[in-house]
């Protein structure tokens, strides 16, 4: 009986930690059972491949953790996160090629195809991967002074239409096309007149609370009728990805070893270098 009890006030139904990994960290909030998922891949949250594996487990733990949202942020101070790393793609051979763009599949799918509420609290620069994260939540608040955007034709490769889907089902189709041929990077402030984000806040607590509260805004909704209805929106982008999805690795792997392409990411790196050293 009196376990039952507890079960009934939740105090043992939600854990405060549910899981860590090398590169990302849970915690549920006590209260509304909403998960946060921390980045913590130090400098900069670059995507590799281990960093996109830990990341797909956190977020299908969190789904099958029964929580009441997902609310995806950053440990680190001022980015959310910089995209694939690029490490990983310069000099690399067809095999890494092919794994890496494989796993940044599954992380998408993972989390555009995820039944739960799903908020970004991007505290921080969000280019390219970093946005693909971002525009694959329901909502997005973000700290002022930062970049969000994708901005893969600046480094000589395109974004497939799955990767461009949470751009355009967020931007009026005009705005998206010329932001992706010109591989542009908003500022926060641009980011909010576009419709990109929903939010501007001024700290990551504010970021979070803001996101809380639209998962909130659902507190009331049947969480199975909200899942499928939210899922019959992303259900034609999702089946065509699925279809394609072989394909893209393979298209990806031929455009990303072209030595052109190589090359314009071997400048792209050195350019950061150089600007990181400053
Ligand atoms: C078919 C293809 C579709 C492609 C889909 C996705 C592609 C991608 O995601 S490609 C990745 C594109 N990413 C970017 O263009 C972002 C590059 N980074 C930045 O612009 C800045 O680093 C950023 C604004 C994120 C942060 O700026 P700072 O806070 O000033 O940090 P630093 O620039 O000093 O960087 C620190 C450190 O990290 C290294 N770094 C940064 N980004 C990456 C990256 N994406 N991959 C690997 N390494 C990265 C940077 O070189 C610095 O390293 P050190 O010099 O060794 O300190």
């Amino acid at each position: 009986m009196m376990h039952l009890n507890l079960l009934r006030l939740g105090a043992c139904r939600v854990p405060s930690r549910l899981m860590s990994t090398k590169s990302t960290s849970v915690e549920i909030n006590d209260k509304t059972g909403v998960a946060i998922l921390s980045m913590c891949r130090p400098p900069v949250n670059s995507q590799n491949v281990q960093f996109l594996r830990d990341l797909k487990s956190s977020i299908y733990e969190i789904e099958n953790n029964k929580s009441r949202g997902l609310i995806l942020t950053s440990a680190n101070s001022n980015v959310f996160s910089a995209g694939l790393d690029i490490l990983e793609m310069y000099n690399a051979d067809k095999e890494q090629l092919g794994t890496l763009w494989t796993e940044l599949q599954n992380v998408w799918i993972a989390l555009y195809g995820s039944g739960l509420p799903t908020a970004a609290a991007i505290n921080g620069h969000a280019p390219a991967g970093g946005c693909l994260l971002a525009t694959a939540c329901e909502y997005r608040a973000m700290l002022p002074n930062c970049v969000i955007g994708l901005n893969e034709t600046q480094l000589g490769i395109i974004a497939p239409k799955w990767l461009m889907s949470g751009y355009q089902n967020i931007l009026p189709q005009r705005l998206a096309e010329r932001a992706l041929t010109q591989g542009r990077l908003f500022t926060t402030e641009e980011a909010l007149k576009a419709g990109l984000i929903d939010e501007i806040v001024n700290s990551k607590e504010e970021a979070l609370e803001k996101c809380l509260n639209f998962i909130g805004t659902f507190a009331k909704v049947n969480p199975l009728a909200r899942s499928l209805t939210k899922l019959q929106f992303r259900a034609a982008n999702i089946k065509e990805f699925e279809k394609i999805r072989q394909k893209d690795v393979e298209d990806f792997v031929s455009l990303a070893s072209r030595p052109e392409v190589q090359k314009v990411m071997g400048d792209y790196l050195e350019n950061l270098k150089k600007k990181s050293k400053k």
